[in-house]
């Protein structure tokens, strides 16, 4: 109950054992967290998981940070509260780019969340979901809170933080705001702040969840029926599910075929509309509604020059790398080359794939050279 997965003592906070047949431990602070738009959360809980050992010098520990509906389950089969297998399987494991027997690879469920962590879907001191009184987060509050979790693991500084989309916002926001603490940096299909674009399909989907009667202003976790803005959230999957895939790809995947013997003359789905659906089911029933919303108008938020200098993203200390897909139309590669020549002087690497923003999901081996290419530069 208040072992410490290394090994070590806590700073603050207890461990929580897993789930028996995974791998996944939690992490409480009972601290008193002030959030960056003036909210406060009376502690918290942060589910994660490891794999490896910490060394004895503690050098070898790196940060793996996920992207909206992601969790702390980057790498494994499925088991236990874990339908699917891990999201970077292909990147962490024995002789892969992660290699356990080399690093201490740490995955936080983020602040906010519904896989472990503390969210809207979590029970408030008084017994009750937090639902609409969970506060607004920020990115930098989810970097503050993973500072607790970094310090109680006894790890002073990260060999490699690394994420895609919020991940590599996360990851920035680390290497910025405590840059002694991060040696390398992977910041993948991510920007130094939201646009204008992201901010309007964000918007699109969160009025989509809100405008489902469902809803009830954020306050439906502890309805008996299980009922929820389930519709509204599988719209919302269908909108952003569209932006993280390109244009092409969905062209020449679906075109415009029916689905199986459905017959879109007479009310039947095209192939496309099928697998949107599909994707829609499948969050729905793995994700919270309120969460979703926390989590996107945190992503709305994320801008690193927010009350610091036009010059932030010179403090960042790291051996750098940014990443791009070819095929992103929600992150345009043109965000990753302006950031990657804010830190570096050059161009970002370009993950070459039809797959859209998802390619630094589907494209393991390309992000695996890009690791390995990081983690082979000398400092
Ligand atoms: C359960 C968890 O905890 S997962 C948490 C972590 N997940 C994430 O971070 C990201 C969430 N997932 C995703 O974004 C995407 O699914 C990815 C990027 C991981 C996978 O992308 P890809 O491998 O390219 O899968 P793709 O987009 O082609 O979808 C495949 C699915 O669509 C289904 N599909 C394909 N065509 C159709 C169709 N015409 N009609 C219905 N379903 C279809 C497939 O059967 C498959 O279903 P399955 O995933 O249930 O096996
Ligand atoms: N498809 C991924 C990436 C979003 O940026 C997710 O659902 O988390």
């Amino acid at each position: 109950m208040t072992q410490a997965p290394t090994g070590l003592p806590p700073a603050t906070g207890a461990w929580r054992e897993a789930d028996p047949a995974g791998q996944r431990r939690w992490f409480t602070s009972a601290d008193h967290v002030r959030l960056e738009g003036g909210g406060t959360l009376p502690g918290y809980t942060l589910a994660f998981e490891t794999w490896g050992v910490l060394n004895a010098d503690r050098s070898n520990a790196v940060l793996v940070l996920h992207a909206l509906t992601g969790d702390s389950h980057a790498a494994g089969p499925a088991g236990p509260g874990h339908p699917s297998p891990g999201w970077w399987d292909g990147l962490i494991g024995p002789g892969k780019a992660l290699d356990p027997r080399e690093h201490y690879v740490v995955a936080p469920n983020v602040l906010g969340g519904c896989q472990g962590s503390t969210g809207p879907a979590s029970t408030a001191p008084d017994g009750n979901p937090y639902g609409s009184r969970f506060p607004a987060v920020t990115i930098r509050d989810t970097v503050t809170v993973e500072a607790a979790l970094t310090e109680a693991l006894g790890i002073e500084t990260w060999a490699l933080v690394l994420g895609g989309s919020m991940g590599g916002m996360r990851a920035l926001e680390w290497a910025v705001s405590r840059p002694r603490q991060v040696r390398r940096l992977l910041v993948l299909a991510a920007a130094a702040r939201a646009g204008a674009d992201q901010i309007a399909w964000a918007r699109t989907q969160t009025a989509a969840i809100r405008q489902d009667p469902g809803w009830h202003g954020g306050d439906y976790h502890d309805f008996p029926d299980g009922s929820g803005p389930h519709t509204g959230l599988g719209i919302a999957r269908r909108i952003a599910h569209t932006t993280y895939r390109s244009g092409t790809e969905l062209d020449v995947r679906f075109g415009s075929t029916a689905q199986g013997d459905e017959d879109p003359l007479r009310g039947g789905r095209f192939a496309v509309e099928s697998y949107l659906d599909h994707h829609a089911d499948k969050l729905v029933r793995r994700f919270d509604a309120a969460s979703y919303v926390v989590l996107t108008e945190a992503m709305n938020r994320h801008d690193v020059f927010r009350g610091r200098s036009r010059d932030a993203l010179q403090r960042v200390r790291a051996e750098t790398a940014v990443a791009a897909v070819s095929s992103d139309r929600l992150f345009p590669p043109a965000q990753q080359h302006e950031l990657a020549r804010r830190i570096t002087g050059n161009p970002a690497r370009v993950i070459d794939s039809p797959h859209g923003h998802d390619g630094f999901l589907v494209e393991t081996d390309q992000v695996a050279t890009i690791v390995r290419d990081l983690l082979h530069r000398t400092t």
